[in-house]
């Protein structure tokens, strides 16, 4: 559905107009009916990326194709819904009327339409009183309901929506995974940014990180998360001194739990503490989060 190779972008700002590598040989594909997270840090590339998917900016070099066509073509629009960052709607129009607009733009009319906008305020939990209000009124929740309602009316077989759980409590998260989850069910593709890494785990099927530019890491969370190694905490009764302990093992705050960086580390571990007659009282293995993960790639580019 989404094929980018080999993706470079430059901006020229400013009055020097001073280049600047926004994207770095970013290449990634997503296939058709998955939810595919796309995270990073505040000025990684993840808009930057969007806006070149949805042929909103040019780029310098490399093969961008959505479902096949060039973004540049307008005929890739066709298949695609898109619920922007900071959506920037006239706010004299309330919430309802925007809707009968954008669903007038896919060439919605009458009951149909009525039903859609119906259809879409259900799916967010938007139909409430509060939509026939004016959008200037609207909290950036509220606004974001709307934005991404919009990018559905016209059922697209790609939905491209950039930071779509920013601005939510968490009842509003929560209605958006859910709904990214049912239209992901009827059959949409789904392409979202977010910073919100608890969400991402939970509903893409798989997910690419881009830091300063550059894709950092991409697969499903687990082959991301595996990747990265698994550190064991093990649980002993009796207390093992500092001096003590095998490479790659280290002491926690607490007296009789130590953790092993590895395999290996938790074998060297297990293997002294059947010599020296210590019982373990308990061992978890424990994954990095996507977070952690972000974490280290974010220090590894500041370094
Ligand atoms: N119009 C522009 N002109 C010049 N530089 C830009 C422009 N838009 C973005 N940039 C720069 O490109 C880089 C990537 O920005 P981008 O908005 O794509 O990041 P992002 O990952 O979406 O960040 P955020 O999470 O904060 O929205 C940043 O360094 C940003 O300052």
């Amino acid at each position: 559905m989404i094929e980018i190779e080999h993706l470079h972008k430059t901006y020229r700002s400013g009055f020097t107009m001073k280049p600047k590598l926004a994207l770095k040989d970013v290449s990634f594909n997503v296939e058709a009916g998955k939810v595919y997270g796309f995270i990073g840090p505040n000025g990684a590339g993840k808009s930057t990326t969007i806006k070149v998917l949805t042929g909103l900016l040019n780029f310098d070099s490399g093969k961008v194709l959505v479902n096949g066509i060039s973004p540049r073509d307008v005929k890739s629009r066709q298949y695609i819904g898109y619920s922007p960052e900071q959506p920037y709607f006239y706010d004299y129009l309330s919430g309802r009327e925007l809707l009968r607009f954008y669903g007038k733009l896919v060439g919605l009319k009458g009951a149909e339409l009525e039903s859609r906008i119906g259809w879409a305020l259900e799916l967010l939990h938007a139909n409430k009183d509060w939509i026939d209000r004016r959008l200037r009124s609207y909290s950036k929740g509220m606004m974001q309901r709307v934005g991404i309602a919009q990018a559905i009316l016209g059922k697209p077989k790609l939905l491209i929506l950039d930071e779509p759980m920013s601005g939510l409590d968490p009842m509003g998260r929560r209605d958006v995974r859910e709904a990214i989850q049912q239209l992901n069910r009827d059959g949409v593709t789904i392409f979202y940014s977010s910073h919100l890494l608890s969400d991402v785990e939970s509903i893409s099927h798989r997910v690419a990180m881009i830091v300063d530019g550059k894709i950092v890491r991409e697969g499903t969370v687990d082959e991301i998360t595996e990747s990265c190694g698994v550190e064991y905490h093990v649980r002993t009764r009796q207390a093992i001194l500092e001096a003590d302990l095998p490479r790659g093992v280290s002491a926690t705050g607490h007296p009789q739990e130590y953790i092993c960086a590895d395999d290996v580390a938790r074998d060297r571990l297990l293997g002294f503490c059947l010599s020296n007659g210590i019982a373990v009282e308990k061992m978890d293995h424990k994954r990095p989060s996507l977070e952690d993960i972000l974490t280290e790639e974010i220090a590894r580019a500041d370094a």
